[in-house]
């Protein structure tokens, strides 16, 4: 027990809160979900450009305007390099070593490894196989009887989304929707249970007290999860390197870079922001790292977890949304029709150019962003300035923990009229521009923004066109209108998932 004068001590505001629970409390009592949390603290500090929070003990700063996001994410990332890792690297190597949770040097070199694997022309070759996969989910429904077939969502997408990322960074084929038990599907439900009542536990115990969950080394994953990626990683590359097979997957990438034989491709001209700040903070030029069997294994495992459940929950609330506008489905209906070719091949040229679909995916983000928060370490001393009255000079030590709450920016009315309404013509063309920077940003913001946004958004496409091909998306009497949000769940998700129906177009 200690006071929790953090904050008061630094002249910095903070919201009510209580000791040991620091803002969590009502969450522990299960009365608002972790994006309430967020929502609630960020206009409680109404009129702040930042202020303090306790998640549990740790002491938080979460940064509540646009221009300080700028700062701390892009201008003055070198001072804000690394994410928060809760969990010590003595305990899941899976989880510490990769990507998200790699720190300094380390995650530069990986990233500069791994960055142009993720362009847009990789992203073309990928292609084929997300579209394979999202015209075999529309196929599987269309065999089915019955005028209206009831789907839960929560679980058809989540066999989709395996079936992507498999044959995308293991170069494996597999049909989660047949195949229910497939280890592939099991080992990812097990690996993404972080959000479940035992990774919070987890995450909850090495935040109030470190040294003894230390002691008894709790684990996020399973013994098996971190044996199946590894085996399977290393059981991979041996078979590939006896006979010389080489694919232009994630794990083929991750193989080249090993073996030192990386050949950088120029990576295209962007105009986004994300792209632009991480082309000017990694050195691509000469990526060189030493990669064992469990670095490469941690990293396919992110990739996995990253494009599982971020994706398939993304999706769900995407169908949702359609089911309970008709108006915006039929618009978007429509536009499938005009880039429909009479053999159904759809080219990635036809899914990057349809407008409405962009805006549909980008507004179904705003309001629904996956993550309500992403987040900051200082690496390097840093210092706010005052710029309204009440702020004093502000020194953020090495360690200090920053919060950038992304839901809340994206529900804030300032930034987004009537921000509970699902309005695509936010971002059309002409309207995006309005957008003010750093508002809107479900995949993170500067150089460590997400690397697997091009391949989310294009699988999330690809899905939506065949589905849509084929079926109206309607709610059926399972469906809760509005949604009944889970309140035990770190991301937003519905308490009895995602019921709804497909009904066959004419
Ligand atoms: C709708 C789907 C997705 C959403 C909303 C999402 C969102 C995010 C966010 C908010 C971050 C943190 C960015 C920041 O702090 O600035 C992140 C990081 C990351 N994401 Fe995603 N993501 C999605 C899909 C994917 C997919 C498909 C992959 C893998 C292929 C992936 C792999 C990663 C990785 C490896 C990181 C860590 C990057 C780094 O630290 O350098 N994500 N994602």
């Amino acid at each position: 027990f200690r006071p929790n004068n953090y904050w008061s001590k630094r002249n910095v505001k903070t919201n009510k809160f209580i000791p040991i629970f620091g803002d969590y409390y009502r969450m522990f009592l299960g009365k608002e979900s972790f994006g309430e949390l967020i929502q609630r603290s960020y206009h409680e500090a109404k009129n702040l450009r930042y202020f303090g929070c306790y998640l549990f003990q740790l002491p938080a700063l979460m940064i509540t305007c646009p221009e300080l996001v700028k700062k701390v994410c892009v201008k003055n990332f070198d001072h804000f390099v690394n994410h928060k890792n809760i969990i010590p690297d003595v305990t899941d190597e899976l989880w510490t070593k990769n990507l998200l949770n790699l720190e300094g040097e380390n995650w530069r070199k990986l990233r500069s490894i791994l960055s142009p694997s993720f362009t847009s022309s990789k992203m073309k070759a990928m292609f084929v196989h997300i579209n394979q996969n999202a015209n075999a989910f529309a196929q599987h429904f269309l065999k089915m009887d019955g005028e209206t077939v009831t789907v839960e969502f929560e679980d058809a997408f989540t066999r989709y989304a395996t079936d992507v990322i498999a044959s995308a960074a293991f170069g494996v084929e597999v049909d989660c929707l047949k195949d229910r038990d497939n280890e592939f599907y099991v080992m990812g439900k097990k690996g993404s249970n972080f959000t479940s009542s035992w990774g919070m536990f987890v995450f909850t115990a090495y935040q109030i007290c470190p040294s003894i969950a230390k002691f008894f080394r709790l684990r996020l994953f399973e013994q098996n999860i971190q044996s199946f990626f590894l085996n399977l990683v290393s059981d991979t590359i041996k078979m590939r390197t006896e006979m010389n097979i080489k694919r232009s997957d994630m794990l083929g990438l991750l193989m080249e870079a090993r073996y030192g034989k990386k050949t950088v491709e120029k990576t295209e001209e962007s105009t986004d922001t994300n792209s632009t700040a991480e082309k000017e903070t990694l050195d691509i030029q000469n990526p060189q790292m030493e990669l064992s069997d469990s670095d490469i294994a941690s990293q396919v495992f992110i990739f996995f977890l990253g494009g599982y459940d971020t994706v398939s929950i993304a999706l769900c609330f995407m169908v949702y949304e359609l089911a309970v506008n008709p108006d915006v489905q039929k618009k978007l209906y429509e536009e499938i029709i005009e880039n429909r070719k009479d053999n159904n091949e759809l080219l990635y040229e036809t899914i990057s150019n349809m407008t409405y679909l962009e805006m549909v995916v980008s507004e179904s983000l705003r309001k629904w962003p996956v993550g309500a928060f992403t987040d900051r370490v200082v690496t390097k001393p840093y210092t706010i300035e005052p710029e309204v009255p009440g702020e004093t000079t502000l020194t953020l030590d090495v360690d200090q923990f920053v919060i950038i709450p992304v839901l809340a920016f994206h529900h804030d009315p300032q930034y987004f009229e009537h921000p509970e309404k699902f309005i695509p013509e936010r971002f059309s063309p002409e309207n995006r521009k309005n957008i003010k920077p750093y508002t809107y940003f479900p995949f993170g913001v500067g150089p460590r923004n997400c690397i697997g946004a091009r391949f989310a958004v294009l699988e999330i496409k690809a899905v939506l066109f065949h589905l849509l091909s084929h079926f109206e998306i309607v709610p059926t009497q399972e469906t809760n209108i509005p949604l009944k949000i889970d309140k035990t769940s770190f991301n937003d998700k519905s308490v009895n998932g995602f019921p709804l129906g497909l009904k066959r177009r004419v």
